[in-house]
């Protein structure tokens, strides 16, 4: 059987209805090499790894979405079009932008604000909400209570040029700052799927610590047994 869509070179039925997503590939295969039971690489188009596997029994895939929203929304377009996925978990690293938060805590993004256009291309000049599915986060928040739970900002720049527009979104509560999250739950609710994002400090933009790459690749397991047990505890055949 052929590849049934553009980015992602798995054949039908190939990817199971919950997928983990890490912008890292290579976190993607650390997380199946690690988590998964009998995992096998379904894609290795443009280097952007997806497997399938089983965690306690139960069919689960981890698919790279790459960095930034463009790239993320290529990826999460494509399973829940092309290869019917019901739920979206993000398993990502980003910057802490409070002093409440350390190297390392888990967030768990109720909502993600932005700085992309995209949204404002879609929504026309109407500010639109992204926000998680309800019950995959207060299924994350009951597997995690050190969690955070709060905003996050999904940023376009890695390198901000305007930083004072950060420090003006962690004066409103914004914990922490990544790059896809608005991009999932958008495009999740446009196809009626689930999605949350998932995220471990790797960073600090306040006191300027920050983990190593190897680490951001294949240290960050917590957050990964907490998106299994949410995304698997809630039934993710349902339509
Ligand atoms: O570690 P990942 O999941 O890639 O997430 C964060 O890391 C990348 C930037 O270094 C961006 O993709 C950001 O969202
Ligand atoms: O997007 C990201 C991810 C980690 N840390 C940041 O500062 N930004």
């Amino acid at each position: 059987m052929a590849p049934v869509s553009t980015h992602i070179g798995a054949e039908a039925g190939a990817i199971a209805p919950l997928v983990l997503m890490p912008g890292d590939p290579l976190r993607a295969r650390w997380i199946a090499e690690t988590f998964l039971d009998d995992a096998t690489c379904y894609s290795e188009v443009r280097g952007m790894l997806g497997y399938t596997g089983t965690w306690q029994g139960r069919p689960v895939s981890v698919q790279g979405s790459g960095m930034g929203q463009p790239s993320m929304a290529i990826y999460v377009n494509e399973l829940f079009r092309d290869y019917d996925v019901q739920s979206v978990i993000r398993v990502g690293s980003c910057g802490a932008l409070s002093e409440r938060l350390a190297l390392r805590d888990l967030v768990i993004a109720s909502g993600a604000c932005t700085d992309s256009s995209m949204n404002r291309i879609t929504f026309e000049g109407l500010d639109y909400a992204p926000v998680a599915d309800f019950g995959l986060l207060r299924a994350a928040a009951d597997a995690a209570p050190e969690a955070h739970v709060g905003l996050i900002l999904s940023a376009d720049s890695f390198y901000a040029t305007r930083p004072e527009l950060t420090t003006r979104m962690a004066e409103h509560g914004v914990l922490a700052i990544e790059m896809e999250a608005s991009a999932l739950y958008t495009i999740a609710a446009r196809h009626g799927r689930r999605a949350l994002a998932v995220c471990t400090v790797s960073d600090h933009i306040v006191t300027g610590e920050e983990t190593t790459a190897a680490e951001r690749e294949q240290t960050f397991g917590r957050m990964v047994e907490v998106a299994l047990t949410a995304g698997l505890g809630i039934g993710t055949t349902a339509g």
